[in-house]
């Protein structure tokens, strides 16, 4: 057992639809005096990306968070690669007000991101905000048309649609669609020292890539501008985590990216984290019903932490 620890359970959830090229979700929920932390970096992350993720459960189970500003947090729901019937019943489903639809999808058309933006909007009616991530997959010039094509249903934002902070710079010089940088900070080894400005409008935090939610706090004061907090696919101890910094940042602009349970078949608490109204309560998660994951799962996990952790 870790110090400190009193409690460390691996979890394992199929997804309802495969989502950023996995099908099964699973992490580790670890309690110490302060509550429940999650450490679920992705099975592509490798030990020393990892242990950002590490700090983030550590700070949840033995110091917890600073003080919240706000009781609830809207968010947004999100859409995956699917069709245009499934994405506005998605919607419709979540009773959001706005929606991040993912698009540039490998093995999928501008045709197939163009009918699932459309079906989006038709659900969210005018006055819904709309955003899209493209998860770094564009060049700047089939950006700058993609981007075109997709304003045509009013984007709020469009997330990372290029990989480098280069790119980024220079598609900020062709679109007026404001542009969300996602991975050039939450994958960078110094997020506080990224050059974003004339990069980016909006900035997305994660509470486990950029190692706590002090740490995430830090991040966008560094930068300087509106931020969106969003998960990194988590089951509801995680999601509180990302709740607990949104409700903490001195402002909030934007619906945040913390509505993805609906992506999972089961959460690991009877009182899971889903929006009511388009909003999440700022609160505590105890994961009372955690599915055991299979013994060479569970295995691979706690071998993990324990390298990560050492
Ligand atoms: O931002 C949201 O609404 C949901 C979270 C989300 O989209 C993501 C969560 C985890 C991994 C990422 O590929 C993905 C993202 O790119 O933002
Ligand atoms: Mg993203």
């Amino acid at each position: 057992m870790i110090e400190g620890l009193t409690d460390v359970r691996v979890y394992s959830t199929p997804l309802r639809t495969r989502f950023r090229r996995i099908d099964v979700r699973d992490g580790v929920l670890v309690r110490g005096p302060a509550g429940w932390g999650e450490f679920s970096p992705f099975w592509d992350y490798d030990d020393a990306e990892s242990r950002r993720w590490w700090a983030s459960a550590v700070e949840a189970a033995t110091v917890g968070w600073p003080a919240p500003l706000r009781d609830s947090v809207p968010v947004n729901c999100i859409v995956p690669a699917v069709g245009p019937e499934a994405a506005h019943a998605a919607v419709v489903a979540s009773g959001c007000a706005t929606a991040k639809v993912k698009v540039a999808e490998p093995g999928q058309t501008a045709a197939d991101d163009e009918a699932r933006v459309e079906a989006v909007r038709d659900a969210l009616g005018p006055d819904g905000g709309l955003r899209v991530d493209a998860n770094a997959a564009w060049d700047v010039d089939t950006a700058v048309a993609r981007i075109r094509a997709l304003d045509r249903f009013d984007l709020q934002y469009v997330e990372q649609p290029v990989a480098t902070v280069e790119e980024l710079v220079a598609l900020r010089r062709r679109t007026d669609v404001r542009v969300a940088a996602d991975e050039v900070l939450r994958r960078s080894a110094d997020p506080l020292g990224v050059d974003l400005r004339e990069a980016c409008d909006v900035v997305v935090l994660k509470v486990q890539p950029l190692g706590g939610v002090r740490a995430a706090l830090e991040v966008a004061e560094a930068h300087g501008l509106p931020c969106v907090v969003s998960s990194a696919l988590e089951s509801s101890v995680g999601l509180a985590a990302g709740v607990a910094l949104a409700a903490a940042l001195p402002e909030l602009p934007f619906a945040c990216g913390l509505g993805t349970l609906s992506l999972f078949t089961a959460d690991v608490s009877s009182d899971p984290l889903v929006p009511v109204d388009g909003a999440l309560a700022v609160r505590a998660v105890v994961p009372d019903r955690v599915a055991a994951a299979d013994p060479e799962t569970e295995e691979r996990w706690l071998a993990r932490l324990a390298r990560v952790s050492a």
